[in-house]
């Protein structure tokens, strides 16, 4: 039976041939100029809290409709005054409801490092994310071959790109680590049957040994004391979407998940 991930995957393979097409009418990604804003790794190493990526995100797959009415600039603005280390757009439509324009709209309010968080598969989104002004694309271990994860990550790195690379298991752990990235994502929830566990994060995490990588724990988390638990496991950052965008009190929510940072 197929996956939540491999419906995500045909459409993303249909996307990308669109994107494609339009790529060599409309899209120059020399055109978007160098510039340099605050590098996520940097920023989640240095902070003694818990980091904080606060997600945009109107719908999932797991849950329906979240926030369908949101906006984009007004949540991304709310996001930084709270303190939150670093903004994720959810920009694919079919599942999520995002868009690209979503992601234009918050660069151009703050200028905390933004994540693409998309399913990329080809080199062309990475060049989308850019001209949106990401400065932080999302690699997932599970939706690609050990060689093609290898490529996007070069051609993400070459553009001056940060990557976040999310894995859900030991064997996908094992790719990160032979690639060496820098930002490791642990997915608490199986993209099989939606359920969350954060003990994901306190399993795998025990396995990066090397302290130069910045872990963020991802996914279910909805408390202080779901921080501090990831805290407590090791992780410099919690990514969280679903928390954020239902709360009538965005800044305090922020407030409590940002822990003090465990130095395990
Ligand atoms: O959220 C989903 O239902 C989902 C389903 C399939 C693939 C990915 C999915 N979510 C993407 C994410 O990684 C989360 O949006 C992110 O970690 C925040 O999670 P949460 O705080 O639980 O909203």
């Amino acid at each position: 039976m197929k996956t939540i991930l491999d419906r995500i995957l045909e459409e993303k393979q249909k996307e990308v041939e669109r994107l494609k097409n339009e790529s060599k009418r409309e899209l120059s990604i020399s055109s978007t100029g160098i510039q340099s804003r605050p590098s996520l790794y940097d920023t989640f190493r240095q902070s003694d809290q818990l980091s904080v990526i606060a997600e945009i995100k109107r719908a999932s797959p797991s849950k329906g409709d979240i926030n369908i009415g949101i906006k984009p600039k007004e949540q991304a603005h709310i996001y930084e005054q709270g303190g939150a280390s670093a903004i994720s757009v959810l920009t694919d439509t079919p599942f999520f409801k995002g868009t690209m324009n979503d992601l234009t709209e918050v660069r151009q309010t703050v200028e905390l490092p933004l994540l693409c968080k998309d399913f990329i598969i080809d080199e062309v989104q990475i060049d989308r994310a850019k001209i949106a002004g990401a400065n932080v694309i999302l690699l997932i271990a599970a939706a690609l071959s050990k060689e093609r994860l290898a490529m996007l990550f070069n051609y993400a790195t070459q553009l001056g790109l940060e990557v976040l690379f999310e894995v859900h298991n030991q064997t996908e752990l094992e790719v990160a680590l032979e690639l060496d990235v820098k930002i490791i994502g642990i997915n608490n929830r199986d993209l099989k049957t939606f359920n969350v566990d954060l003990t994901t994060t306190e399993r795998l995490i025990s396995q990066i040994e090397d302290p130069n990588r910045v872990v963020i724990s991802e996914s279910g988390i909805t408390s202080c004391e779901d921080a501090e638990f990831v805290s407590q496991a090791g992780a410099n950052g919690i990514l969280v979407g679903e928390t954020l965008m239902q709360s009538s009190n965005v800044e305090s929510e922020l407030e409590k998940l940002k822990v003090k940072r465990s130095t395990v």
